[in-house]
């Protein structure tokens, strides 16, 4: 870890419930520090509560998901206070989203309006966020967003079904820059892309991640792929965080049993020792 392991999210003893008529506990008693910049992988089997917490940590579930325990306090590098994520509500909450902790969702590329330009969507992040940007300010900043998540800047007019599926998820991690956010929630950002697409746009996050220096919760199923990018993997079994390590010592040096089960679950990691890369950006290139 480059920077001194300084806690941008402290969680501890999280709890999100389901009140349904038999309530399911998603997420029980989850602690972890997240560091500055640092990319953490949550892994585990469909339905162990990942999507559940992303949501939780930005208080981003709905009824009937309720938060029934814990805290989660972000720790702002900009003002140097410590944040009480649970306690916000209404504009408070609303903008500490996008300013402080964004999210790019699975599916996120459909979410854009597909009647409503490129340009007129990301204009509407600083429209609400940061009201005292000019039309042109907006525009040279939205024009640059393109730029950076490597989507031409002449397409900024586009509508979003002239875009193919990798370039609307781009836009998508755009608006989620949009306001330099301290930490992205990431969860299957790139599921729904075939690989080719995929690979680039992980290229395109560790590249952001390394020149902008925020961190990433990184969620998804596909565990080869954690132990690839991310700095230290957590692993979530029936709402639990069973293991936390670095990726390096969760490969080589599983502790929880569950943990060996999921890495000999996939073919691609159980040959020899030396098929496994720990390629982090900087190391690949
Ligand atoms: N609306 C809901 N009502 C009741 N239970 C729910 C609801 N949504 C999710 N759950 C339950 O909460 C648990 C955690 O689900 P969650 O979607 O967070 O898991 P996940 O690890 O993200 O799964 P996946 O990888 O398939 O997305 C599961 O047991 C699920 O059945």
């Amino acid at each position: 870890m480059s920077e001194s392991q300084q806690a941008v999210l402290t969680v501890r003893d999280l709890s999100i419930d389901y009140l349904v008529a038999e309530p399911v506990r998603a997420v029980q008693s989850v602690s972890f520090d997240l560091f500055r910049g640092e990319i953490l992988g949550l892994a585990g089997e469909s339905g162990c509560g990942k999507t559940t917490l992303a949501y939780g940590l930005n208080q981003l579930h709905k009824p009937p998901a309720a938060i029934t325990g814990g805290s989660v306090i972000f720790h702002d590098a900009e003002t140097g206070r410590a944040v009480d994520v649970l306690a916000l509500a209404g504009e408070k909450l609303r903008r500490f989203r996008w300013a402080k902790v964004s999210m790019v969702f699975q599916g996120a590329m459909n979410s854009l309006n597909p009647v409503i330009s490129i340009r007129a969507q990301l204009a509407d992040v600083f429209a609400s966020h940061a009201p005292d940007l000019s039309r042109e300010q907006r525009l040279r900043r939205s024009e640059e967003l393109l730029e950076l998540v490597g989507v031409d800047r002449r397409r900024i007019s586009a509508f979003p079904h002239e875009l193919s599926g990798g370039m609307r998820q781009r836009v998508m991690i755009a608006m989620a820059l949009a306001l330099d956010p301290q930490l992205m929630i990431m969860d299957e950002p790139t599921t729904a892309l075939d690989v080719v697409v995929q690979r680039e746009i992980l290229d395109e996050i560790l590249r952001l991640r390394q020149e902008l220096g925020f961190a990433v919760i990184f969620i998804t199923h596909d565990l080869p792929l954690l132990l690839e990018i991310s700095d230290r993997i957590a692993v979530m079994r029936r709402g639990e965080l069973v293991e936390l390590a670095t990726a390096e010592d969760l490969y080589f040096d599983p502790q929880h049993d569950y943990t060996a089960t999921l890495l000999s679950s996939f073919p691609s990691l159980t040959g020899d020792a030396g098929d496994f890369v720990r390629a982090g950006y900087q190391e690949r290139r």
